[in-house]
């Protein structure tokens, strides 16, 4: 018989639905050690840096000044061959399955290696040819894939590119397209035109909005509106007239409140985190991990955040991850999918509370 308390039990049988997790920023510490550690073990001249040292155990107070570095002097070092790739992509899906995600889209800036070896395309295809594998040994997860933008370095020619690529490997799980990347760098309005033609093919678009005060000017917070999109990451530093609008479009919200709170994006704790805002607004709310590989919150412990600050309680946690299957891009099969599992958890002894006769 559960209780009605929601503890890391509970949280971890949920059926999970993440849709905002980047997937060189999932990567696990322990995977990125082996990775590293075959590299040096092949090529004791191998230069790149333990990434023990640069991602401690249980550090996790990166800021946003430091945590960009990071993915440049370290992760992107060690991911830069096909073999390394494949690897760190499916212990990302072996990790979110884990923790019980039932649905995942996993988002990725397609990248060539710097020296030229794997081709952008290459990489893409090693990632889905990974995620096919992953799927034919586990049905229990559903994974698809955003393919993001870096407004850092991704060019409005190169932008055509990747959602040329996203909409050719549609048939192989690309579902939608992102804005992403150092949010105090770049023009978003460069974007129009490659999310305008990602959008006429039938692929889903989702932002990274108000990350910081650096990024939500109302120029550029406008300029993301038009482009229409279907989701919004982050939502966090919004002025109220944009609020409002979000809310009138019932825009779903990826909230990634660990991320948040740990590289300092917002001003306070957890219970100052936005998400105390938008769970009264209408949207549909998708918590979500970010970056688990730096910040070591996994989905589960999200809800458990959610629970523990805000006084969810196991029903308040079920109604909204039903609210946010209306808003993943992999298709209505997939929401009945998700809806049949939901309710089925629903029926579950988690919901059967102790009565008085027990
Ligand atoms: C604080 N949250 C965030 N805000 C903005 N962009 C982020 C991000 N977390 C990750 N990325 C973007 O995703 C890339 C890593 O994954 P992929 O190599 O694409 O798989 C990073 O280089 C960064 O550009």
């Amino acid at each position: 018989m559960g209780s009605s308390a929601v503890d890391h039990e509970f949280t971890k049988a949920f059926p999970k639905i993440e849709l905002h997790a980047h997937l060189s920023g999932s990567i696990s510490r322990q995977c990125l050690q082996e990775i590293w550690q075959r590299k040096k073990d092949r090529d004791p001249a191998f230069l790149v840096e333990d990434p023990s040292i640069m991602m401690p155990p249980g550090k996790v107070d990166y800021t946003l000044e430091t945590f960009f570095g990071v993915f440049g002097r370290s992760v992107y070092q060690l991911c830069t061959d096909t073999e390394s790739l494949a690897y760190a992509t499916n212990s990302v899906l072996e990790d979110f399955l884990r923790d019980g995600v039932r649905y995942l889209e996993l988002r990725t800036i397609p990248r060539a290696s710097p020296d030229g070896s794997v081709t952008r395309d290459a990489y893409i295809t090693t990632v889905l040819d990974t995620v096919e594998k992953f799927r034919a040994r586990n049905q229990d997860m559903s994974v698809f894939l955003i393919l993001a933008l870096d407004r850092g370095s991704t060019t409005g020619v190169e932008a055509m590119e990747i959602i040329d690529l996203a909409i050719h490997n549609k048939s192989r799980g690309v579902v939608g397209v992102d804005l992403c990347g150092n949010p105090t760098r770049g023009d978003v309005a460069i974007y129009r035109d490659a999310f305008a033609h990602a959008k006429a093919n039938g692929l889903g678009l989702t932002l990274h909005f108000a990350e910081t005060t650096a990024s939500a000017s109302p120029a550029e917070l406008a300029a993301l509106l038009s482009f229409r999109p279907d989701r919004l990451g982050h939502v966090i530093h919004v002025p109220e007239d944009i609020r409002q609008e979000i809310a009138r479009r019932k825009l779903g919200l990826e909230l990634c409140m660990s991320c948040n709170v740990h590289a300092q994006m917002i001003n306070g704790g957890f219970l100052d985190h936005q998400f105390g805002y938008w769970r009264h607004e209408d949207c549909p709310i998708a918590l979500c991990t970010d970056d688990v590989g730096f910040f070591c919150s996994p989905v589960s412990n999200e809800y458990l955040l959610a629970a523990e600050h805000f006084g969810l309680g196991r029903v308040e946690l079920w109604e909204m991850c039903f609210k946010s299957v209306e808003t993943i891009f992999g298709g209505e099969s997939e929401q009945q999918r998700l809806k049949n599992i939901l309710l089925e958890f629903k029926d579950s002894s988690y919901f059967k509370y102790p009565t008085a006769d027990d």
